[in-house]
């Protein structure tokens, strides 16, 4: 049986657990910080199994030594932003956070797959890799799941059709130079720009890069989690299944779309190893430029830390 651990017992955290025992992927270690939280939770999460009717057996704690021997271990400790600021905001908090984190897992789970949720998500992903020293297909980031998600609901929202027939595509940094790509989006393999007129897709895409931020706004505190555990657990789903999956993430690159040596969002093919593949597309000149811009944060906020 796999073993999936958890670390951050927050919103993100908790709810990812909650999803993973419902699909009985495996058993589950939820860690914290926060002494009572993850067992509370956890046991909470347990006898709900009685009702919903499943067997997944959670432990939650406070000592990293549990994440002992983890298959699959999804960070999710950490800040979230608040109304005003922007995800680069929580770098120095997050960076140090997760610095302790992925020592930690490099320490008790040597063996395993990283899938970063953290924010500023490229930047923090890049930290995991450095500081597990694990090697870079076997840590990356939950972004373009989350962000083609938002896409699509809110095209299939505009079409006044089923979200399950959108399939669409996001990649680049996830924060507010992300690249929706309309070209790669589909509804039941239709082309989107078949569907809608160009100015009706330019607001989706603008809704859909401000989705994180929209949320925020509306809770006053913490950020959105729903939707970003759903898109975590599809992740986890296809490294625990083998199931090569082809999905956004983001990705290690070493000379693809143009970029080295920085995390950032591509569509990948996920399984048991890793990153399995990253797969190249064709963008038109004004997507490759905001690519471009986007690295340049990514590499200028890298060069500040110390790591
Ligand atoms: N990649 C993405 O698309 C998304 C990223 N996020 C990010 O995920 C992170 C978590 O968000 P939420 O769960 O909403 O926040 P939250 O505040 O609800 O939970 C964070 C948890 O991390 C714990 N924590 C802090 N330091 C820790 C440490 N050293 N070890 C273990 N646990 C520690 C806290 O005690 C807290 O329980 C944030 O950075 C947020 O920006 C959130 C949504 C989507
Ligand atoms: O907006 C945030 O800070 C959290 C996040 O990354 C998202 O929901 O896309």
């Amino acid at each position: 049986m796999a073993k999936i651990s958890v670390v951050g017992a927050g919103n993100v955290g908790a709810t990812t657990v909650q999803r993973l025992a419902e699909l009985e992927l495996g058993e589950i270690v939820m860690t914290d910080i926060v002494e009572g939280l993850p067992q509370g939770k956890a046991l909470d999460l347990m006898q709900a199994g009685a009702i919903k009717g499943y067997d997944t057996s959670i432990i939650g704690t406070n000592d990293y030594a549990d994440i002992a021997d983890s298959d699959l271990v999804i960070i999710t400790a950490g800040i979230a932003r608040k109304p005003g600021m922007t995800r680069e905001d929580l770098i120095r908090t997050n960076s140090k956070i997760i610095t302790e984190v992925s020592k930690n897992i490099a320490k008790y789970a040597p063996e395993s797959i990283v899938i970063n949720v953290t924010n500023p998500l490229d930047i923090i992903t890049y930290v995991a890799m450095k500081s597990t020293g694990f090697e870079t297909k076997k840590v990356f980031g939950m972004s373009g799941v989350l962000d083609s998600g938002r896409f699509a609901s809110f095209i299939a929202e505009e079409l006044k059709c089923s979200k399950k027939d959108v399939q669409a595509m996001v990649i680049g940094g996830h924060g507010d130079l992300m690249v929706p790509l309309p070209q790669y989006t589909t509804v039941s393999g239709i082309p989107l720009t078949d569907l809608l007129p160009h100015d009706k897709i330019a607001r989706l895409v603008e809704r859909t890069v401000n989705g994180g931020a929209e949320i925020v706004e509306l809770l006053k505190q913490g950020s959105a989690f729903y939707a970003p555990s759903a898109a975590v657990v599809s992740m986890a789903e296809a490294v625990i299944k083998d199931s090569k999956r082809i999905l956004p993430a983001s990705a290690y690159l070493e000379g693809q779309y143009g970029q080295e040596g920085i995390y950032f969002g591509v569509p990948v093919k996920l399984g048991a190893s890793g990153v399995e593949e990253i797969l190249e597309l064709e963008l038109d000149e004004s997507q490759y430029e905001t690519l471009r811009k986007s690295s340049e944060t990514i590499r200028n906020v890298i060069s500040q830390l110390e790591i």
